[in-house]
């Protein structure tokens, strides 16, 4: 390996968000996003923050960008176009997060067929995810096949979880036949911002118990102990545990059999339902916190309605996995809904105080890119905001594996 830098791939559903990195300093040469794929308004968003000229302006594309091949192409375009193409002998690896990583992968791993051929194995527990994951590596690996990518799974920090919290209490041949567990999502969250929790507290990993809220438009909580991740609200797959954008979270399995049997509805349509049509967007029609505060200052009761089950969902997990820790240090709230919404965090710790847990109004009103406390001095429990980095955890992770590789054969995608 020669270069210093890697470029990161966070491919969703319908998006691509993408960071070059020079893992030297850990500083971001370019960031950016494409939204809306597969739409006639797709929209790419390009942001060059240190290039020869220096730091340059955004730019902004929108037209039809058809899949994610089209978009990673469109983005290898738009960082050529600032001399930071991926032509680039600078260039030592691509990080890609894959979401569903199963059982088998706990570490970060170089991608090569067999790895591929696992990613594309598990696309029915991750039907949104892996297969926009896939077309991004694919892509990845005809513009660089010289290049290592290096695959970081959502689902790779929950492993560690026990059998009592990974397992579901159904029949446990029929589980084991289909791999039926929870595995957890956004893992690579949930560990960097673990972390970062135990460093504001100025304490070792190894030291804190933290129940940290994976606020976006997914959402997920998760217990950790030491370092270490005991439970996740999310299971075989994303739909599972909290209440969030478009997908329902907790709901008895039976309902499944009655909108089938009673319904007449498909399996499909009810995939569709619980995970594109539930949630925040089902409850109310907007998926968007910032809506959704902005109806309920002006009295909107269903949005009203939709918060308070958000909240209601938040609030169970919390005490949950308080009870899962035994011990609790800090509460950290992540991610979009997280690092902005303050009411959403002082809903979420509001009648807690016996356990310790209260949010300072004065603190929670501040607003910082910054990990911050948001609990009173005197609190037993700390209440934290914690930016979450996915894309900089990501590159770390790869740049550290490609590096062990610096002195032995270089890896290589195929
Ligand atoms: N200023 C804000 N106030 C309240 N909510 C916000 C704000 N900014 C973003 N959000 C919420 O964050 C969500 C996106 O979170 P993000 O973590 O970027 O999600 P994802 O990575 O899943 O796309 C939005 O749908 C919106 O609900
Ligand atoms: C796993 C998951 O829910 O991811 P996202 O929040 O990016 O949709
Ligand atoms: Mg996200």
């Amino acid at each position: 390996m020669s270069g210093t830098r890697v470029l990161v791939l966070n491919s969703g559903s319908s998006s691509v968000k993408y960071q070059l990195l020079d893992m030297s300093d850990s500083s971001r040469l370019a960031v950016g996003l494409v939204e809306r794929i597969g739409e006639q308004s797709s929209r790419l968003r390009h942001t060059p923050l240190a290039t020869e000229k220096g730091a340059g302006e955004s730019r902004e594309w929108t037209g039809p960008i058809a899949d994610h091949d089209a978009a990673l192409k469109a983005v290898a375009e738009e960082l050529a176009k600032d001399g930071l193409g991926l032509d680039s002998p600078e260039l030592a690896a691509i990080g890609h997060r894959v979401v569903h990583g199963g059982k088998h992968f706990t570490e970060p791993t170089v991608i090569d067929d067999a790895v591929l051929a696992e990613i594309e194995r598990l696309i029915p527990v991750a039907p949104l995810h892996n297969p926009a994951n896939l077309t991004g590596i694919r892509t990845a690996q005809a513009l660089r096949p010289d290049l290592p990518q290096v695959a970081v799974f959502d689902t790779a920090f929950h492993t560690t979880m026990p059998e009592p919290a990974a397992r579901y209490a159904i029949d446990v041949r029929t589980a084991d036949e289909h791999r039926i567990r929870r595995y957890g999502f956004h893992g690579t969250s949930h560990a960097y911002v673990s972390r970062a929790t135990a460093k504001l507290l100025g304490k070792a990993p190894e030291e804190v118990n933290v129940i940290v809220l994976h606020l976006g438009n997914g959402a997920s909580a998760s217990a950790v102990r030491g370092g270490r991740c005991v439970d996740t609200s999310m299971g075989l797959t994303p739909l599972e545990g909290l209440v969030m954008g478009t997908r329902s979270g907790d709901t008895d399995p039976a309902v499944i059999f009655h909108l089938a049997r009673v319904g007449g509805m498909s399996i499909d349509e009810i995939d569709t339902l619980l995970n594109k049509k539930s949630g925040l967007i089902g409850l109310c029609g907007d998926n968007d916190m910032r809506e959704i505060r902005r109806r309920i200052d002006e009295g909107d009761e269903q949005a009203k309605l939709a918060f308070d089950i958000y909240i209601h969902r938040l609030k169970k997990y919390i005490g949950a996995y308080y009870a899962v820790l035994g011990r609790v240090d800090a509460v950290a709230f992540t991610a979009g809904v997280g690092e902005n919404a303050a009411p959403v965090r002082e809903a979420a710790v509001a009648g807690l105080e016996t356990l310790g847990l209260a949010v300072d109004a004065g603190l929670n009103a501040v607003r910082s890119d910054e990990p911050r406390l948001i609990s009173p001095a005197d609190a037993r429990v700390k209440v934290a905001v914690v930016p979450t980095d996915e894309e900089l955890e990501i590159a770390t992770q790869t740049y550290a594996l490609v590096a062990r590789y610096r002195n032995a054969a270089p890896p290589r995608g195929n």
